[in-house]
């Protein structure tokens, strides 16, 4: 612990940085997480619903299982960063925030820097300020974020270094999505927009959508009710899978009950290669992706299950790299 924080004195004192950018589907080199603490004691029986769990979560199961986690990318050569090693002001805020730990909604790192959310009230507000020290004290600048109060986004895609997918969901107003179009333009050639139908099962972009490889990806396609390509000069709507065809890419499909497993959410340690709830895919999606060369790490989930997220939800990827 005490050599933790000489590092981030360090890291603060001289304004280093660490290396950072994942626009390349390349092999998982950082990560930051929260490990859940003493915050989860606010999720109780006449409140789980209103902080966004599907049930009260086990404390301690849930913690050990998200340790457990931070093992297996450990164990494979990922760096794990903690978020409250890397923050100081707002350390306070982190015992109020019990869905802080689904860091992947809060900020997305390209090269160019982070693209940062604005979190939806009640539950999730602010969560974004927390973030955004973390990232500043690792050294990482802030590409794009909002300033109005009057809405939210929780995240997007970032697809390539060219490419950012961005779903309309339960968790975004579309004068953001416009405001995040429109300013995103200036650093990225193209954003695919998808409107989802607004309910939980769709929160946020990754439970419809995600790359496996630069060639394939699972996509639960009866959600993307309406999908329009906008770059810099125009906007038009398009065949979303028909589009990622001719970029050279497969969708394999995944059924109405894989989705509600978060079939679509899962964490690239390289191309080909996913962390995966053990629960999320049937045997024959398995065996698709078998056939497609695709090697999956399972990951037993209980306790974390209460939170309603997946290991991607609680992994902010800070850098990856192509051999
Ligand atoms: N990217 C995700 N699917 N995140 C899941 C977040 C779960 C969290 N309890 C929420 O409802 O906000």
């Amino acid at each position: 612990m005490g050599c933790q924080i000489e590092k981030l004195k360090e890291e603060k004192k001289t304004g280093s940085s660490i290396a950072y950018g994942c626009d390349e589907l390349g092999k998982l080199k950082s990560v930051l997480v929260h490990t859940p603490g003493d915050e989860l004691n606010l999720v109780n029986e006449s409140n789980y619903e209103h902080w966004l769990y599907d049930e009260v979560p086990d404390i301690s199961g849930y913690v050990e299982e998200h340790r457990q986690y931070q093992g297996l990318l450990e164990s494979n050569g990922v760096r794990v960063y903690e978020l409250s090693d890397h923050v100081d002001e707002n350390r306070e805020l982190i015992r109020k925030m019990p869905n802080l730990t689904f860091l992947h909604d809060t900020a997305v790192i390209s090269g160019k820097g982070a693209l940062l959310s604005k979190m939806r009230p009640p539950a999730r507000e602010n969560e974004e300020v927390v973030v955004k020290e973390a990232l500043n004290n690792l050294g990482i600048p802030i590409l794009s974020e909002f300033n109005g109060s009057k809405g939210f986004f929780e995240g997007c895609l970032l697809l390539s270094k060219d490419t950012i997918f961005v779903a309309d969901t339960e968790r975004h107003t579309y004068p953001f999505i416009l405001e995040f179009i429109s300013n995103i333009l200036t650093e990225f050639e193209e954003v695919i927009y998808t409107r989802i139908p607004k309910a939980r099962r769709y929160m946020h972009p990754d439970t419809v959508f995600n790359r496996i490889r630069e060639d394939l990806a699972l996509a639960y396609l009866p959600a993307f009710e309406e999908t329009c390509l906008f770059t810099e000069d125009s906007s038009e709507r398009i065949d979303f899978k028909a589009y990622m065809q001719e970029k050279g890419m497969e969708i394999v499909p995944v059924s109405d009950s894989e989705q509600n497993r978060l079939a679509c959410s899962f964490v690239p340690l390289e191309s080909g290669t996913i962390i995966h709830y053990d629960t999320s895919l049937d045997r024959d999606t398995k065996k698709d992706l078998a056939g497609e060369g695709v090697e999956i790490i399972p990951f037993h989930p209980e306790a974390l299950l209460a939170g309603g997220g997946s290991l991607r939800c609680h992994t902010l990827r800070l850098c990856r790299r192509k051999k």
